[in-house]
Order: structure tokens, then sequence, then C-alpha cells
């Protein structure tokens, strides 16, 4: 079932249609996919769960986004065999730093063959650990506070909100946290019965999470079909805690005081432009 799933994915992405994602894919995609993502993805071909590498379609305008904000100093949550670390590495500067966090060091370790001989093995940190204790080690240092550009989350969908609420404080005003799979197979817009057993808990958790994202006044959001759906995050002020469990956009018991942080924060101009 787990591979039926992540090969419908993998042939139609949520356009529901195989032909109009194969036309984006061959019109735009693989020829402009840099030769040692190829060759990653060859490498990965043969592991049971190479569905999960970051859809194609996705790392392109990830990329984008890198160089959009001249990424220098960046978190990925989720490494696998390496296709989104890699595109990373190839679009950062020379000088540019990849903290890459997994529990599964042996899939990493498939693709770091091809990340040596593309040259950028030297911008990456990978860390083999539950992405949590690394997010708080990282924290316990005051100079890391807001001073990443960028963060790609692709990892276990029930803590999206726990390294969210983490991230917020290490990336600066104006930088981009990017969420993968929250369209989820596109079971997010259908009937719990209408979704397969396996999908059941990733759409419930990833509903949660698209709720709780679009209530944060802490970032600007754009949740884009692009793969499997990807949420987009743009930091925009300096206040980084939450001011309540559901994000702080709702005006529960703590609206006023939303309200008034909200205004206080726009008085001292600390909105982005
Ligand atoms: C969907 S795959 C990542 C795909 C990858 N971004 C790529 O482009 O190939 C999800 C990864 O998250 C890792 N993972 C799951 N839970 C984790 C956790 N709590 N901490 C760190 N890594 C975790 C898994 O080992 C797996 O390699
Ligand atoms: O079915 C999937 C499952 C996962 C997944 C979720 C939590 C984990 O802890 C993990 O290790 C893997 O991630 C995916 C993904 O990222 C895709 O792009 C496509 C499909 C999947």
């Amino acid at each position: 079932m787990y591979n039926k799933i992540l090969r419908t994915m993998a042939s139609k992405g949520l356009l529901q249609t195989e032909e109009l994602y194969k036309y984006i894919l061959e019109s735009s995609v693989f020829p402009r996919e840099p030769e040692p993502l190829k060759e990653l993805r060859d490498v990965t071909a043969n592991h049971p769960r190479k569905l999960m590498a970051t859809a194609l379609d996705a790392g392109q305008i990830i990329t984008m986004l890198l160089q959009l904000v001249n990424a220098k100093k960046t978190i990925e949550i989720g490494v696998f065999t390496g296709y989104s670390l890699l595109l990373t590495a190839l679009s950062i500067p020379e000088d540019g730093k990849i903290t890459a966090i997994d529990i599964d060091r042996d899939a990493y370790e498939i693709g770091l063959p091809i990340i040596k001989k593309a040259g950028v093995e030297h911008k990456i940190n990978f860390v083999e650990s539950e992405a949590l204790p690394v997010l708080d080690q990282l924290l316990t240092d005051h100079e890391n506070e807001g001073s990443y550009d960028y963060a790609f989350v692709d990892a276990d969908k029930v803590n999206y909100w726990n390294y969210h609420e983490r991230l917020l404080k290490l990336l600066k005003v104006g930088g981009i946290v990017v969420y993968d799979n929250t369209l989820w197979g596109g079971s997010v817009a259908k009937n719990e019965n209408e979704t397969p057993e396996f999908y059941r808990p990733g759409r419930h958790l990833t509903i949660e999470f698209n709720k709780q994202i679009a209530a944060d006044s802490r970032v600007q959001i754009s949740l884009a079909p692009f793969g499997d759906g990807i949420t987009i995050c743009k930091r925009i002020i300096s206040r980084a805690f939450s001011l309540s469990s559901s994000g702080d956009g709702g005006l529960g018991a703590s609206g006023g005081y939303s309200i008034l942080l909200w205004s206080l924060d726009n008085r001292k101009g600390a909105m982005s432009p």
C-alpha cells in the first residue's frame, strides 16, 4: 500500500493527471536539473523508499528561493539520501553552511559520494540525531538566534509545529522556512473515509499544522502545490514566540494580548517590508 501511494504521488503529484505532471517534468524540470542531482537520483533508485525524496518540481522552486534570499546559513531536517540537501549545497555560496539533520546515516551515505564528487561536502554538517534536540542545542548559543537565512523541513510530520517554534527563533527576520508534504497526497482536501488507512495519521497531522501556520501572524505564508505540497513561510516580525497554542492569529484568551503585542510590533516598525 505504502509503495502504491508513493508511486501514485511520483507519477502525477497533486495535479491528478499523469500527463500534466509529466509535461512539467519533461518540459522544464529535467532539462534544467543539475547533473549531480540526476546522479543522486540514480544512486537512490534502488532504495525501497526512493519515492520519499523531495519532488523534482518542488526542488526547482526551492532552488530559486535559496538564490532569491541569498541563503548562506541554513538548516535541513530530513535528509534521506540527500536530494534536497545537494540542491541546497549547490545553491548557496562557497562559504555557505547547512546543518543537515537525520536519524538515518545509512541513507545519507548513499548520496554522500555524489555530494563529494560535486565538491560541496565542505558546506554540510550532517548530524545523525532526532532533530528536536539539535535545534534546542543550537538555541543554547545566543549567537544562533535570528541568524539563519533558510530552513527546509521534510521529516516526521508530528513534530512540524515543534520545529516551527524553534526555527522561528533561529531564522532572521526575512528568513524563510519551507515545509514539505503539506498537502499530503491531496488527502487534506478529502474526508477521512476517502483516505487510505496508511495516509490517515499524516492527513490529520498535516491539516492541524496547516491550520496553525495559517493562524501564525509571525510569518507570511504561501501553500503551493509543488510536489506533495510545500508551505513557504517568511518570518516577518521580531517577536519569535507564539502567543497561543494555535499560533497567534486566534482571538482566544490571549486575543487582546495578541493585538497589543501586534500593535507594539507595528509601532516599533518591526514589520519587515
Ligand atoms: C521524506 S524523507 C526526506 C527526504 C529528503 N528531503 C530528500 O530530498 O530526499 C524524511 C526523512 O526524515 C527522517 N526523519 C524522520 N523523523 C525524524 C526525526 N525525528 N529527526 C530527524 N530526522 C527524521 C527520516 O529518517 C527520513 O530520512
Ligand atoms: O510517504 C511519505 C512519508 C514520508 C515520511 C514522513 C515522516 C517520516 O518520519 C519519514 O521518515 C517519512 O515522507 C514523504 C515525503 O517527504 C514525500 O515527499 C513523499 C512521501 C512521503
